[in-house]
């Protein structure tokens, strides 16, 4: 069975439609990329994913029951999203925040048991993120604050775990160690699905590929059958050679400064 079956999806925000009659299955177990140009639907899509947004037609399922028949709490157990852009004004400690990942596994009114205690201390750990426990979050850098909110979601020990874009502000090493962590994460059954930019991430981590084109789905399916130059000419208008690299062994994308009209 299927994770997520996607049925004639529409959305709009206000008058303007932008996601049109998307259909589309996500099975368990994978790392998906989506890719596509800016304003092309990517985040829409993750927060329908999340159950954050509700589509206005279709159907989204999600293991076997409509999404909307969920509960709050009881899709927090099981999906995770790191979201674009995270801000907060309150100087939470790094590590209450980590912990904000465990309460959906907390009953009501009773405090983190040792289990969750310990749960967050192998996070930060995991995240190198060691010394960071006291610091307030509003006083990090964006890239610090990113990987703070991605362990969070780790820390929430769900199936699924979303990314909009969550290394967008990191430098190269924490870029990879992040993108380690989510796949080891689906080594053990957690399906990832990330909003990357960078095709060359997508190309080194995903095995499923997403590409949308305004607001609809142009091409999914496994990495080498979406990454290639045809498809990336028609919809980023722009000439690319995809090689696998002898280097790190993945598909590489190479491309050219000319800009397609
Ligand atoms: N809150 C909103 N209100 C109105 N329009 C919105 C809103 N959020 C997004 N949009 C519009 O919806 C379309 C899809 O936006 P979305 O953020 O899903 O695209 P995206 O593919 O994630 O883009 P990017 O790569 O730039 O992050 C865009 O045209 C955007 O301008």
């Amino acid at each position: 069975m299927a994770l997520y079956d996607l049925d004639r999806i529409e959305f709009a925000y206000g008058p303007k439609t932008v996601i049109a009659d998307l259909s589309l299955t996500i099975e368990g177990g994978h790392f998906y990329g989506i890719i596509g140009p800016n304003g092309s639907g990517k985040s829409t899509l993750i927060d329908l994913l999340a159950g954050h947004l509700k589509a206005d037609a279709g159907s989204i399922r999600f293991d076997g029951r409509p999404l909307a028949a969920y509960s709050r709490k009881d899709l927090a157990r099981r999906i995770a999203l790191v979201p674009q852009d995270f801000r907060i004004n309150f100087p939470y400690t790094c590590r209450e925040i980590v912990m904000m990942g465990r309460y959906p596994h907390i009953p009501r009114f009773t405090r983190p048991g040792a289990d969750d205690l310990a749960t967050v201390d192998s996070i930060f750990k995991e995240a190198d993120l060691l010394g960071f426990e006291n610091r307030p979050i509003n006083q990090l850098s964006g890239g610090e604050r990113q990987r703070v909110i991605f362990a969070r979601s780790l820390a929430q020990t769900t199936d699924v775990l979303l990314l909009d874009e969550a290394t967008s502000n990191l430098d190269m090493r924490h870029t990879v160690q992040l993108l380690n962590l989510a796949s080891r994460r689906v080594s053990d059954r957690t399906t990832v699905i990330a909003v990357l930019q960078d095709v060359n991430l997508a190309a080194m981590y995903c095995d499923r590929l997403v590409c949308m084109r305004k607001g609809e789905i142009f091409a999914s399916g496994p990495l080498e059958s979406v990454l290639n130059p045809e498809t990336l000419k028609t919809v980023f208008k722009v000439d690319t050679q995809v090689f696998p690299s002898a280097f790190t062994g993945s598909l590489q994308v190479s491309f050219s400064k000319e800009v397609q009209s």
